[in-house]
Order: structure tokens, then sequence, then C-alpha cells
């Protein structure tokens, strides 16, 4: 006999039992593939929660059966579940790991709903089937409140139609209690509560806590990060206020993306040249065939205006568009805009919205309301069913890539989506990957162009200025002499000025002027920090921190010295030098409450300050017309990592900065400080030139074997013991080159290591990694998957992580 059977994905599974695993499905079960369920699960039969990845019929005698059907509908449609396994197949994960990042995090807790009686049941309760006051009498004598899969234990319930009939009624309250509870993306506040004053007369406290209720008096309010911040405790201590009841938690207001308010409802009339790209695109685009594009236009074109008549066009058709942007804080002008033109059609996907209102918006989108989602990294999930367009804005922003489990390339998943559609994909950047330049060049993506700004802007005058030379005439300050006269011209015109300076904190590092050891975090191999702000000294890794002495720990003499600059210390300088400047300060250490990024840039928008300094977060994006000056105060940063990408990445930020400059009427100017005056890539940055900086790195990649002439695999080892992590590597290189040697002799693999991480060791924990340089095909990941899968059963290296990432951000 046949039965019908559904095949199962469970959570919490491991990589080496990963596997759609067999159930039968109970008589009058509607399980449809997609639909989540419960069902036993291992030798001990513990209940589990599963996906259902597919349905089949067959022999089913010694085959398990579904407990539960926990939705009516499925919550992940073919293409989902396609998609999962695209994930798991090309991100070396599990089904599972691929379900949460699709679904909103709110939906994942459903397990754990909660029933309750209505309160205003009253005296109806006497009207009731005895079944029904069985049920309420049983939840009342639960304190008002039972978790739905031990109410339906209780009742011996095989589903929840009757509980659902009766909520439909009125009668009972569902509660998606695990909603709340979990809030991890919430910007969690805190204050101290109303009877604090009372409860601590008398009360003794530890010096930590002290040093909190100390801030809370005088702030009042503050995220709990900023509190851990402030006062270098972790946040154990906040919790034990709050058990105490001396302080409470609360969510930040909710981040509003602006409202149709906004009067940003310009019509937009495309130049002759954005017009042509529009043309292009537009035939691209009703084509009923996948397709990529290229839209390469410099800082200013007008590459936003193009795409919105691409979006306005889709929506016209009845088709729904995903528009993915690096940053959605540092976007509130073009969202704005969006909401403007397409009001509630608009759904926006990004980290800071809080549970309840991602699963809003992820409902707006699955029931169609929703025609245009705008987002972050997680809008690629965005559930649509008729999807005509895709678009990637600053398609080489690293945000794009994951850097968690499941760690995907959002590209690589909006080509999926796209060729599943038969939808434009259109990727979009004044300074493109080399990867997806050279795609476009050599015919694989279709390429647009966009040579010049819009209106009468051009593109912004550029200084390089020599910081050795500033030394020699006996300035050693942060600010070179013409970048000083530059500010304090716009000052006097009433212009706006960016700097930009990567790195946060008053100092770079810490070192001992006796023994001459720089001052390293306990828990990394990272130097700390000087914050100011807060007079400690920091770990930007691991956040441990300590109070700013000046003693040495090693040599214990009093010679520690701060040394290099980081944002907090340009500002001061920058204060004391223009007294009458107003100056603003924006990296991840100003900006950590929610909504406070896009408040500040409108401030700066309305002309509320003269200055912006800030971190990379400055740099890119942002529309000032009012602003004619750029700085970049250390150009040097970022290029001499050992990194194949740091002189892509030192390009295309230099370009994106000085791209800020002279967008409006005025035309702009920028000064690139540097102590490398005579290195190539500045010189490129200065002239804005993309192509000859693509023509000169291309022959690097090339001689070198790197993207876009081989795909980049790194396997990471992560441990608390370093000899058994560094074991690890060494067996899995091992292992790896017999499997090479014997059963995948056709793969083309140069393998570099294993070796010790660049940042070796991070909170305690010992890093290495193991470098291959790979084609990224179906048998290349075949073989890496079974290196795993193996690794992962292995007892001997238990106590080590073992992960792949492919195309990493950095190696
Ligand atoms: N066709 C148009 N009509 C009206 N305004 C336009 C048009 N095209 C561009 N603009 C304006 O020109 C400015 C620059 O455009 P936009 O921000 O789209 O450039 P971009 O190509 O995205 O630049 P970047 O890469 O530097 O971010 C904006 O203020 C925009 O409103
Ligand atoms: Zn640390």
């Amino acid at each position: 006999m046949t039965d019908k059977i559904a095949y199962v994905a469970v959570e919490n599974a491991l990589l080496h039992f990963d596997n759609a695993f067999s159930y039968r499905i109970p008589e009058g079960m509607p399980v449809q593939a997609g639909c989540r369920v419960a069902m036993p699960f291992g030798r001990g039969d513990s209940k589990r929660q599963g996906i259902v990845l597919g349905l089949g019929e067959e022999d089913a005698d010694d085959l398990k059966t579904v407990s539960e059907l926990l939705d009516d509908e499925p919550v992940l449609n073919d293409e989902m579940l396609k998609m999962c396994s695209f994930i798991k197949s090309h991100c070396f994960c599990t089904y599972y790991d691929a379900v949460k990042a699709m679904l909103p995090a709110g939906i994942n807790y459903r397990l754990s709903l909660e029933y309750s009686v209505s309160a205003d049941l009253g005296d109806r309760f006497y009207d009731l089937s005895d079944e029904y006051r069985r049920i309420v009498t049983i939840i009342r004598s639960k304190n008002n409140k039972v978790e739905k899969h031990h109410l339906l234990q209780e009742l011996g319930y095989a589903d929840s139609s009757l509980l659902d009939q009766m909520e439909a009624e009125g009668i009972l309250f569902k509660n998606d209690a695990a909603l709340r509870r979990i809030g991890d993306k919430t910007i969690k506040m805190i204050r101290l509560s109303d009877d604090a004053e009372t409860l601590l007369q008398g009360m003794k406290l530890s010096a930590k806590q002290e040093s909190v209720i100390d801030l809370l008096s005088t702030v009042g309010s503050a995220s709990v990060k900023e509190v851990c911040y402030y006062t270098g405790v972790t946040t154990s201590v906040p919790d034990t206020l709050v058990r105490k009841n001396i302080a409470v938690y609360y969510d930040d207001e909710v981040f509003r993306v602006p409202r149709s308010s906004v009067s940003d409802k310009r019509e937009i009339t495309l130049t002759e040249e954005q017009q042509k790209a529009y043309d292009e695109l537009s035939t691209l685009y009703h084509s009923d065939k996948p397709e990529v594009s290229l839209l390469y236009g410099i800082t200013g074109s007008g590459k936003t205006s193009v795409f919105f008549k691409l979006i306005e066009q889709a929506s016209n058709d009845g088709k729904d568009v995903i528009l993915m942007v690096p940053e959605i804080a540092l976007t509130p002008q073009m969202i704005a805009m969006f909401r403007a033109h397409f009001g509630d059609k608009v759904a926006v996907f990004h980290s800071a919205l809080s549970l309840g209102e991602r699963l809003d918006e992820y409902k707006r989108v699955s029931r169609g309301i929703a025609k245009i989602a705008v987002g972050t990294r997680s809008a690629i999930f965005a559930p649509f069913q008729n999807l005509g367009l895709i678009i990637m804005d600053e398609e080489q922003e690293h945000t794009y890539k994951s850097e968690s489990k499941p760690r995907f390339n959002t590209k690589e998943l909006a080509k999926f989506r796209c060729s599943y559609h038969k939808a434009l994909l259109l990727f979009s950047s004044a300074t493109p990957s080399v990867e997806t330049y050279y795609y476009a060049n050599e015919g694989r993506y279709h390429k647009h162009v966009l040579t010049r700004r819009y209106g009468t802007a051009t593109l912004p005058d550029v200084v390089i200025a020599d910081m050795n030379e500033e030394i020699e005439v006996g300035n050693t300050g942060v600010f070179s002499n013409i970048l000083l006269q530059n500010i304090e011209e716009n000052l006097d015109n009433g212009k706006q000025s960016i700097l930009l300076l990567n790195r946060r904190g008053y100092n770079s590092y810490v070192t001992c002027n006796s023994c001459r050891e720089p001052l390293t975090c306990p828990n990394c191999s990272i130097s700390l920090t000087y914050h100011s702000a807060n007079n400690r000294m920091m770990c930007h890794y691991c956040g441990y921190s300590v109070p700013y002495r000046t003693e040495c720990p090693t040599c214990h003499s009093h010679s520690l010295r701060l040394r290099g600059t980081g944002t907090q210390r340009a500002e001061v300088e920058i204060a004391q030098i223009f007294p009458q400047a107003r100056i603003l300060r924006m990296d991840t250490d100003t900006t950590m409450t929610r909504s406070s990024h896009e408040k500040k840039l409108t401030a700066f928008a309305n002309g509320e300050y003269d200055i912006l300094v800030g971190t990379q977060m400055v740099a890119k994006g942002l529309d000032f017309p009012n602003v004619t000056l750029v700085g970049v105060l250390n150009a040097d940063h970022m290029l001499y990592l050992d990194d194949y990408r740091s002189y892509e990445n030192t390009f295309s930020l230099l370009t994106q900065v000085v791209g800020r400059s002279g967008r409006g009427k005025d035309k702009g100017r920028a000064i690139i400080q540097t102590y490398t005056p005579e290195n190539p890539i500045i010189a490129l940055a200065a002239r804005q030139d993309y192509d000859a900086f693509y023509n000169a790195e291309i022959g690097i990649r090339k001689a070198m074997l790197y993207p876009p002439f081989a795909s980049i695999c790194m396997v990471g080892f992560v441990g608390e013991n370093a000899k058994q992590t560094e074991g690890a590597a060494f067996a899995f290189t091992k292992q790896m080159t017999q499997l090479l040697q014997t059963e995948f002799t056709d793969i083309p693999l140069r393998v570099l290591g294993p070796s010790q991480a660049a940042v070796f060791k991070v909170s305690n924990k010992y890093r290495f990694k193991l470098i291959l340089k790979c084609r990224n095909d179906s048998r290349f990941r075949e073989m890496l998957a079974r290196m795993l899968v193996q690794f992962s059963s292995n007892r001997e290296f238990g106590n080590v992580t073992v992960y792949a990432d492919m195309d990493p951000l950095s190696l």
C-alpha cells in the first residue's frame, strides 16, 4: 500500500544529517509543500519543527508520522523552495539556515503561539457549548495564557481548527508571544523606573551599577548599547537593574520611513543620454528572457532617474520590483521620492525594522498589496509572484554579501530570481566591481553608459595634498594647509564641506613610549582605540573596553601615548581651528539609535551644519547640492591591506566621496591627503577615471588569477584551542588533497594555506583559513560539500567550527 509522504527538512540540523526526511502524512491532514510541520525526530523522538520540501507517495510502513501542521498556507512557494536548495548548495549551509534567512524572523517563532481568553467574554461564558467551556476553563486555570502546542496536547486535539474557530468568534485571543520576546534587531532602550528613587534608598550598589544609574539620571534614557559604550559594562548590569525594577527596558520609537507627506513629487524628464539608457533597458525589460545589465554612469549623472522611470514602467505593467540599496539609513531622500510617487505600493525592508513591522511588510508583499520592495539584503527575499525587475544600486558595495550563515551573495540570488521570472536584473554604479565591469565588457551583461553629470554640474577639481611636504614645513597636524584654506573659504561663502576619515574613535592606536608595545585587546589580536566620548580604550572587534590610563600594562611606566587620528579627534581639532563652524560627526558611535542617521542627514541637508565629518558612511550615495568641498584626511589607510580587493575598494571609496562635491550649480573641489602621492590608485581616483583604473586592475587580476578569472573560496576554522584549530585546518587540507587526487582529479584548483587569519584571535577564539582559487561550478561545490559534511561528523575536531565562504569580503 502507498501512503502520502512529506519530505521534510528539520530545524537545528547539523550539516552531516541535513537531508529531506520522509514522514507519513496522517489521513486528512492538508499538508502542502512549503508548509511547516512539527514531527518527532531522532532517536529520542523529540519534537522538532521542519519545512515540507515536497510531497510524494510511497510505502510508509516504517516511517514516522507528521504530528502537527503549523501553517494553513505554505510560507514558501515553489520559487522559494527552489531558492532554498540553491542557497544550501551554493552557501554550504543547511536547509533551515536558508529558510531562516528567507522568512521574516517573526514568522519563525509561530511554534510558541499562545492562546488566552478574551477579557470581555463576561456572561457569554454560560452560553458556550460544553467543549468551549472546557477550553476556556483550562486556559483560565493557566494564568490565561497557554502555549498552542501544550494546549493541543492537553485537549487531545490534532490541529487548532476549533481554537481558530473560537478566535474567529471573539472568545479566544491568539498571541505571537515569541514575536515580542525575540526582539533581536530592535533597539533596546533603557530608563530608570518610576520607583527607582524609592528603591535605591539604602540599597547597596556595585560600582558598575552606580555608573549606569548615574548615566541614566543625567541623560534620562539611552539605548542599552550606548549605556554599555559609555560606562564600559556588559549588558548583564542593565539586566540586573531591570530585574530589580530599578530600570525598565522599552523599544525605541519605530524607524519611520518618510511617508508621502514629503513633497518630493517632481516630474522627471530624462536628458538625452538618460533617455537612451532608459530605452535600451526598457527593451530588455520587455523581452521575455532573463537579462542582466549594468548602468554605468559617473557620480551625479542621474542613474536614480533612469531606474525610477523603469520602475514606473514596471509598476504600470502590474509587475513587481525589488530595489536594493546598500544602506537604508543613507537613502531617506530616495525612499521619500518612492513613497511620494507610489504610496502604499512600496514596502521597505531593512534590519532596523522591528520584527512585527518586518512581518507586516512581508505580508503586504505576499498578499499583493505592495508591489515595490526597497531595502537592504533581506529585500531580495520579498515574496513576489510576478517579478519584472530587480535593481541593485551601488552594486559594488560589500553589504550585499552576507557575512554570517548563510553566507549568500545577494547578486547570485538576484540572478536566480530573475532567471526564474524571466526578469531584468540591473546593476547600477559609478564604480562597478571589477567582476561586473568585466562581464559587461565581455558581453555577458548589457552595458549602458551615462557620461555627464545632470544639469550644468561637472565633476569636481581634485588636488592631492602631499602630507610629507606639510611635515617639512612644520605642519604635523591632521589637516593640510590647502584643506584648511578651502574649509575657511567655504565657511565664508556659506557652502558645506564633507570630511572623510575611515577610522572611528579618537585615535587609531595606543602605544607605550618606553617599551614600544602597542596596547592590544586581551581577547583579540587587535590594537585598542581610544574614545574620547567615554574616555575608554576600546576593541572594535569584540567590544572590550578599559578606562584610559597612562600606565603601560607591560612595563608599568607611565608612558602610554595616543597615536593616529580617528573621527572624534578630527572633530575636536576642526572645532578648535574654526570655533564658529557647526560640525556634524557621523560614524557608528554617533548613530547608534535608530532614527538618528536620518535626522542628522536631514539637518545637514537643511543647512543646519557647515561640516560633516565621518567614516565611509558619509562617502556614498548622498546628494547635497550645497556641498562644494570634500576632504579625504588619509587616503592611505585602506590601500595597504593585504587583500586583492584593497585597490578596488580604495579607488571606489575615493571616487565616490569626491563625487559628493559640486553636484549643484556651483563647481566642486576635493582634496585628497596622502603620504604616498605617487601611488597610481590615488592619482586615478583623483582623475575619477574608472576606465583607466579598470584597465590597470584587470591586468593584475588576470596575472594573479583573482576574480573574475577564478573564484575565491575561503574555508574558515574557528576554535578556542589554537593548536587544535590549526590541527583541524591541516587535517582538512590533507583529506581534501586526497579527495582531489582520487575522485575529483578533473577540478582546477589552487590551494593556499592553511594559515592564520589576518586577525588571528577574535573574542578568545583562534582563526585559521584555507584559500581556494577555484571554478565555482557544481563539481567544485560537490567536492567541498562532501568535505564539510565529512568534517562536521568528525568527533576529533568537534570543538572546531568549519565553514566555507564563497567570494569572502576579505581574506
Ligand atoms: N532627469 C532629471 N531631472 C531632474 N533632476 C535630475 C535628473 N537626473 C538627475 N537629476 C538630479 O541630479 C542629481 C544627481 O542624480 P542622482 O543622485 O540620481 O545621481 P547618481 O547617478 O545616482 O549619482 P551617484 O552615483 O553619485 O550617487 C540629483 O539631485 C537628481 O535629482
Ligand atoms: Zn577584542
